[in-house]
């Protein structure tokens, strides 16, 4: 029983003060793009946002996508410690749920990589029928938090957090996430799944 894949709109905010003033060349974006690209089958639209580390900016920012109808939103940057850095607050003062599993999971996943993922206080809250993801402000972040670890056999020594977006994205009404298991294989309960 073949389907169509379902359209998702994605937002994309790369958060970083000297990336959105011309600093240096915004890496989130394009990484953000290219993992997301290439893990999901679905056709995405992207709504790209690259903006200051400002909490109220990011706040309204991450409003205006779900209002959009971005069925998940993914940041990177703004979740250390430095004084600037409020992307988790701004995340959370307009979440209805937050989903504390996320965060566990990223800086479990982060200390395979850097003793300092410690430092990363990223959180992912749900918002109406949107889920919001913080990933630290490291390009090279993205794909390790997404996707995870192997070994050189190809065996998982970490699990990435995207395997349990799509399902994720079920339960609160989004569209049918479907990914490229050479890339990031989903998981749903059996009775969840849709026979392709
Ligand atoms: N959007 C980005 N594009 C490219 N590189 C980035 C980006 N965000 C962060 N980085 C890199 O990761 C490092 C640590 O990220 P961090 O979020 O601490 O940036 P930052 O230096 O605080 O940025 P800023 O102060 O301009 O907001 C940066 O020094 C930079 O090398
Ligand atoms: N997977 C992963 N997580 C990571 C990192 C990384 O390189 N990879 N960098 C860490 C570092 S050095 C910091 S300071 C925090 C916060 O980064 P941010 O302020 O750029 O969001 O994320 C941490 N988490």
């Amino acid at each position: 029983m073949s389907h169509d894949f379902d359209p998702v709109r994605i937002g994309i905010v790369s958060i970083s003060d000297r990336a959105s003033s011309g600093g240096y060349e915004d890496k989130g974006l394009p990484a953000l793009k290219d993992w997301l690209g290439r893990a999901l089958r679905n056709p995405i639209s992207f709504e790209p946002r690259l903006i200051p580390d400002e909490k109220d900016l990011i706040s309204a920012t991450l409003v205006e996508l779900v209002d959009a109808g971005c069925a998940l939103v993914v940041t990177t940057g703004g979740t250390g410690p430095a004084p600037r850095d409020v992307t988790p607050e701004a995340t959370l003062a307009i979440a209805d749920k937050e989903m504390p599993g996320f965060g566990e999971q990223m800086r479990q996943i982060g200390l395979h990589f850097v003793p300092t993922a410690i430092l990363s206080r990223q959180v992912a809250v749900i918002r109406g029928r949107s889920l919001i993801i913080n990933l630290p402000g490291q390009p090279k972040s993205i794909q390790e938090t997404l996707e995870g670890l192997r070994d050189e056999q190809g065996r998982t020594v970490v699990n990435g957090i995207f395997a349990a977006v799509p399902y994720c994205i079920d339960l609160i009404g989004g569209p049918y996430l479907e990914t490229d298991d050479a890339v990031c294989k989903a998981w749903r309960p059996k009775n969840a799944v849709r026979v392709r």
